[in-house]
């Protein structure tokens, strides 16, 4: 199949969910780029990532994954030189503009890094100040909510006997968790992870790809893995990006079984098979 009907492909099956009838998109990009100074990173997606289902982006280094994710949010405002093209809708409202409200689009659309990231203060600061930021001003009710987003993130148990420790005390896997907790707390609408696991122990990882089926359903998870057993596993959706005449595009999309085990574009047959890269 050529690129352009692999991507019509792409297109007619992100309008249709499983029983033909259309898909609730939450969040949904037409021509999207992504340019550095003059390299194009990204180029013409269009794509409809589905409300409350996890959405893997797989693809070689180098075609874009993280340029895609990091525009969801527009943390791509932060990079020096870096310039977005084309519409990205969230529940329907272009995020494009300087009229967006950034702080609160941050907060529906939440980012888990590669490395853990918490603050070097202690457990308890790390919920308690974006919650405080958030308006919450009750102790109690910050409080409350911080209990509930660490036992979501499977990790009030570790760590109700020591919230006053050092975050950075935690291991990786925990830290990681805690950086999950601190998302949730703030009710995201979607989370993206951009290689969560790749920094961590095989063990650490399992708990992080187990709590993020968890969290299936009730958020909408966009996960970039290198790791495509990984994304087998958890991911109700996959989308396939490749570097083609030197700009990142997507070449599939579709329900994770049928990426896998009946791709219809021969990158995606190759890629899953390990014939690539
Ligand atoms: N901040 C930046 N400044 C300049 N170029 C960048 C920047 N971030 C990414 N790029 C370039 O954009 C292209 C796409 O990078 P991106 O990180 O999005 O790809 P990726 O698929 O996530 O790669 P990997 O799997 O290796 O993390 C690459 O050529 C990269 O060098």
């Amino acid at each position: 199949m050529n690129r352009t009907a692999a991507i019509d492909t792409a297109r007619e099956w992100s309008t249709r969910d499983a029983t033909g009838n259309p898909a609730a998109a939450i969040i949904e990009t037409r021509q999207l780029g992504v340019r550095y100074g003059t390299q194009t990173a990204l180029t013409g997606v269009d794509m409809q990532l589905r409300r409350g289902r996890i959405t893997a982006v797989i693809g070689p280094s180098g075609c874009g994954k993280s340029s895609f994710l990091t525009c969801l949010n527009r943390l791509t405002d932060l990079i020096p030189g870096c310039r977005v093209d084309g519409e990205i809708r969230l529940d329907g409202e272009s995020i494009s503009g300087d009229a967006v409200d950034l702080v609160a689009l941050r907060r529906q659309v939440g980012m888990i890094f590669q490395k853990p990231n918490p603050f070097p203060l202690s457990i308890a600061r790390n919920l308690d100040l974006p919650l405080k930021e958030l308006g919450l001003r009750k102790t109690a009710d910050r409080r409350d909510r911080a209990v509930w987003a660490l036992e979501q993130a499977g990790l009030w148990s570790e760590v109700a006997d020591r919230l006053d420790a050092p975050a950075l005390s935690l291991s990786g896997g925990q830290q990681q968790r805690l950086c999950i907790a601190r998302a949730i707390a703030l009710a995201p609408a979607v989370l993206l992870m951009d290689e969560p696991c790749s920094a961590l122990d095989p063990i650490a990882s399992e708990r992080i790809e187990a709590l993020i089926q968890e969290l299936s359903g009730r958020y909408t998870v966009v996960v970039v893995t290198h790791n495509l057993a990984q994304a087998r596993r958890i991911a109700d959706d996959t989308a396939l990006f490749w570097l083609q005449d030197g700009a990142g595009r997507l070449i599939e999309m579709g329900a994770t079984a049928q990426m896998f085990e009946q791709p219809r574009h021969e990158l995606t047959q190759a890629y899953v098979n390990g014939r690539c890269c």
